[in-house]
């Protein structure tokens, strides 16, 4: 009850509040913060669009977006309720990148009113994090918002997670002395999450990779309504494995959950191969209790701040933003994602790797600054960046 307490007395009012650069004490500094001076900071912009970067907050801010459908994993809890997790990505942003971000919750569901309204907000922001919008819908959202804006959109839990789960999928295998591309993985959630993290581990080099959601094993043999599903199956289980996760798991070298709290059971782990690496990383409790799992297998991870080696996309939204603003970016491509995720992975020494340490903690400040080079970087290069970085700068 007293962590309950204090968890509730830390919300009391919200998480944020806007703080000034500069203080506004006499009628002189009004004059220039606000009327007549602004007005030729005003006309400045009118004339070179290009000055809002220099002259507002647009350089440093970004819109933390959602419409409350898929909220961690407790489901379409509405845009109200959602408000605590994106202030919580806020701070965030703020606290590891000194990215200022804007919580804003949405009340609709419409594909269309979403994309309209962030459109129509996107003059204000340098970037969007798009987070827990629920699959379908939020393929189609960032698809379009992507196309149609000129800045950063990023679906975080889509890229975020797969991003972060990359970058431990690769130092947990070198702990278990395996390759990526003879492992058998089992992917249960094949939500926004899972189909995200699926793609990037498949061009890592996974072969043999199965996706699992409530009706068993995803196959190419079968024609799926989630019309998602049949081109996911086609790119996966190439052995066309069928029937539930408790038949698939069977001498699968990996699992990574982003589905739901409490289904993978101890037998199911068990009957992994030698050296399991379990990734249970649905929130807030994950697909098996780490106390029961952990002593069966060899790297044991969680979307939690409470144990070792916490998967989250905490490690990756703040930095791949700090970099993306920083070099003006139109964009966050393909390019810019694999540096994030080979930036992270980096940051761990091989003398250093270790079952309980496979990943960087979020504190780690070399994280942040790693993946803000590596992408800015990887935006020039592919052309996404409107500036080069100039390494050493301060953010
Ligand atoms: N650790 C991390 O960084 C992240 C964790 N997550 C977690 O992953 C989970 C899914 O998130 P999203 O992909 O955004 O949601 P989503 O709603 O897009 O997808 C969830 C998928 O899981 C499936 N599912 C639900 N119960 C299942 C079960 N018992 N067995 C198999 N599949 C089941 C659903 O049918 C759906 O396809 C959530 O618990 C979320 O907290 C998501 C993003 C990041
Ligand atoms: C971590 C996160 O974004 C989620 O669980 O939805
Ligand atoms: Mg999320």
């Amino acid at each position: 009850m007293e962590l309950l307490d204090e968890i509730m007395l830390l919300h009391k009012g919200g998480k944020l509040e806007t703080t000034l650069k500069n203080p506004i004490r006499t009628k002189e500094d009004l004059s220039k913060v606000y009327t007549p001076g602004v007005a030729e900071v005003c006309q400045a912009i009118a004339q070179d669009q290009a000055q809002a970067y220099e002259l507002t907050t647009k350089k440093n801010t970004v819109a933390v977006v959602s419409d409350g459908t898929a909220v961690l994993g407790l489901g379409d809890i509405g845009p109200r309720a959602a408000m605590p997790v994106m202030e919580g990505k806020a701070a965030l942003f703020k606290q590891f990148a000194n990215v200022d971000a804007v919580p804003i919750c949405l009340d609709t569901k419409g594909t269309e009113e979403i994309i309209a309204i962030v459109k129509a907000l996107a003059p204000t922001f340098g970037g969007i994090n798009l987070e827990d919008i629920s699959s379908p819908r939020c393929f189609e959202i960032e698809k379009r918002l992507r196309k149609e804006l000129d800045i950063p959109v990023f679906h975080d839990d889509q890229h975020g997670t797969a991003i972060v789960v990359l970058a431990g999928l690769l130092n947990a295998l070198k702990v278990c002395g395996k390759n990526i591309k003879d492992v058998k993985i089992v992917v249960n959630g094949i939500g926004a999450a899972g189909i995200s993290v699926s793609k990037m581990l498949l061009h890592a080099g996974a072969v043999n990779l199965i996706g699992v959601d409530r009706e068993g094993a995803l196959n190419r043999q079968v024609a799926y309504s989630r019309t998602h599903w049949n081109e996911y199956a086609r790119m996966t289980n190439p052995c066309l494995e069928t029937g539930q996760l408790s038949d698939v798991i069977k001498g699968a070298d990996v699992f990574i959950g982003v589905s739901a709290p409490d289904v993978l059971k101890l037998e199911d782990v068990l009957n992994m191969a030698k050296d399991p690496i379990v990734f249970a990383m649905a929130n807030p409790t994950p697909e098996i209790d780490p106390a029961i799992a952990a002593p069966h297998v060899r790297v044991m991870a969680t979307g939690r701040s409470d144990y070792p080696n916490q998967i989250n996309n905490v490690l990756c939204f703040p930095g791949i933003f700090r970099g993306a603003l920083d070099c003006e970016a139109t964009d966050i491509n393909d390019e810019m994602k694999l540096a994030a995720a080979q930036a992270i992975s980096s940051v761990i020494d091989a003398a250093d790797l270790h079952e309980t340490y496979i990943i960087p903690d979020a504190f780690d400040p070399r994280v942040v600054e790693r993946i803000r080079i590596a992408v800015a970087e990887a935006a020039f290069n592919s052309g996404a960046a409107r500036k080069k970085l100039l390494i050493g700068a301060n953010t």
